[in-house]
């Protein structure tokens, strides 16, 4: 169940991964993608800006060194020639004497221009009147061209000679030049989806007017502002998101990775595991008594070396069941074994939590009781040696009561505790030697 629980988790964990790296990568190549297309279109309306600014700078420079009456218009189409020649996204140049469309160039097409009176439209007085008072260049646009409809921007430049006003050099360029701009540079960093918005002339509102969509409107999300001449147009394109396939891919290589380093350690650490678990049997079935399950005197010796380090004293038992080998003699090896079984059970069902009781060997066990005074464990071994005494081991052939002999000692620091069951030792010979059946001090 744990282990189910645990990959589902790490499947969950490899998705989740997965989405975060597919989502930060999304984010800097859409953010990579958008600065440098925004980028691009600035330079590119930076150019037009400045073919158009050029145009109508030269054309003022044509003015002041020809004086009013030089002028003509074939020499005016000869310079405009060469200035739409040198900057081919202005689309037409216009000079206006007084603000009245005298010359523009190419004529065919715009001759409607001819005569007009920009001064006296109140769409373009504005852009007019500035150029008379400020002697600077003034951008007008997107606004409809009375020669032909079409919306473009104009820019204009103030022409002045030794009586002050002369006129306006203007050039124009047309908005489906910008668009047809904007289209290329877009398409070459393979956008298909995209819009602009930009400022409603009528109404001087910002971005209220969708100048261009293309594609699936629905796909637009990232959004930045473009300088087209003085105005800010909103421009929009589509997020690239990564393909299901490559997501499947970069999971599935994760999984690869993980299942690479990932399996290594688990089987690493299930050998490790186990041989600790075996070397912890093995160590128990070294310490253990095969027969009473007790602690043998390897196990013993094993658990007075790791004694709490609070024990400072106590007393030690030899317990010994008198006359044992009559018992093996009468009834055979196997009864003396259950009673050697029966015999340990009963011992640890009477001794405190604290004692600990082993057999060391034979019909021979040993009591530990730390922080216990000899008077107290003299007490308890009494009691214990009634119990026993008392108690009839009732076996299949045979009921069988039995006597033990105890040796007892002292011992005042943990490192003594051999010499105290060498103490024992010999009080327990002694209770032998005095009849059995009784409880020596050494
Ligand atoms: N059934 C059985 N007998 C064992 C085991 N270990 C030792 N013995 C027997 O225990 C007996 C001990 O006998 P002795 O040392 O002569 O002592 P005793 O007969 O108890 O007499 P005292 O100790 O002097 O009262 C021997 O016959 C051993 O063979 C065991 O694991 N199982």
């Amino acid at each position: 169940m744990l282990k189910k629980v645990f990959v589902f988790l790490l499947f969950i964990a490899l998705i989740l991964i997965t989405e975060i790296i597919v989502f930060s990568v999304d984010k800097i190549r859409n953010d990579n993608r958008l600065s440098l297309v925004v980028a691009d279109l600035n330079k590119a309306m930076e150019l037009i800006f400045n073919g158009a600014l050029i145009s109508s700078e030269v054309l003022k420079e044509y003015v002041k060194v020809s004086g009013d009456n030089n002028i003509t218009r074939e020499k005016f189409e000869q310079i405009s020639q060469e200035l739409l020649k040198s900057h081919s996204q202005v689309d037409s140049i216009l000079l206006l004497p007084n603000g009245v469309v005298s010359y523009v160039y190419p004529h065919t097409g715009n001759e409607n221009a001819i005569g007009y009176n920009v001064l006296s439209d109140e769409n373009r007085k504005r852009g007019s009147m500035e150029a008379i008072s400020k002697d600077d260049v003034i951008i007008i646009g997107p606004l409809k061209l009375v020669e032909n409809n079409k919306p473009a921007f104009l820019v204009r430049r103030t022409i002045r000679n030794s009586n002050g006003f002369w006129g306006v050099s203007t050039s124009v360029v047309y908005l489906e030049t910008i668009l047809s701009t904007i289209e290329s540079v877009v398409s070459k960093h393979g956008i298909e989806d995209y819009y602009i918005a930009g400022y409603n002339p009528d109404t001087q509102e910002d971005y209220e007017k969708i100048i261009i969509s293309k594609g699936d409107v629905e796909k637009i999300e990232l959004l930045s502002v473009v300088n087209i001449f003085n105005t800010k147009w909103q421009f929009s394109i589509s997020k690239i998101n990564t393909e299901s396939y490559v997501k499947i891919f970069l999971f599935l290589s994760l999984l690869g990775f993980l299942l690479l380093f990932l399996l290594p350690s688990i089987r690493y650490c299930k050998k490790y595991e186990g041989s600790e678990r075996e070397k912890r049997i093995l160590e128990n079935d070294a310490y253990t008594d095969y027969l009473t399950g007790l602690s043998n005197r390897r196990g013993f010796e094993h658990r007075i070396s790791h004694l709490d380090t609070s024990v400072t004293n106590g007393s030690v038992a030899i317990f010994d069941i008198d006359f044992f080998k009559k018992i093996n003699d009468t009834h055979g090896h196997d009864v003396g074994d259950s009673v050697l079984v029966g015999f340990a059970n009963l011992c640890k069902m009477h001794i405190s939590d604290s004692f600990v009781l082993s057999r060391s060997g034979g019909e021979e066990f040993i009591l530990l009781m730390p922080l216990t005074k000899i008077e107290d464990a003299k007490v308890q071994c009494e009691r214990l040696k009634i119990i026993i005494s008392k108690e009839k081991f009732t076996l299949d052939t045979a009921v069988i009561g039995i006597t033990m002999s105890v040796g007892l000692a002292f011992f005042t620091h943990t490192k003594d505790i051999k010499v105290a069951l060498t103490l024992a030792d010999k009080a327990l010979y002694r209770a032998k030697q005095e009849g059995r059946d009784r409880v020596c001090i050494g």
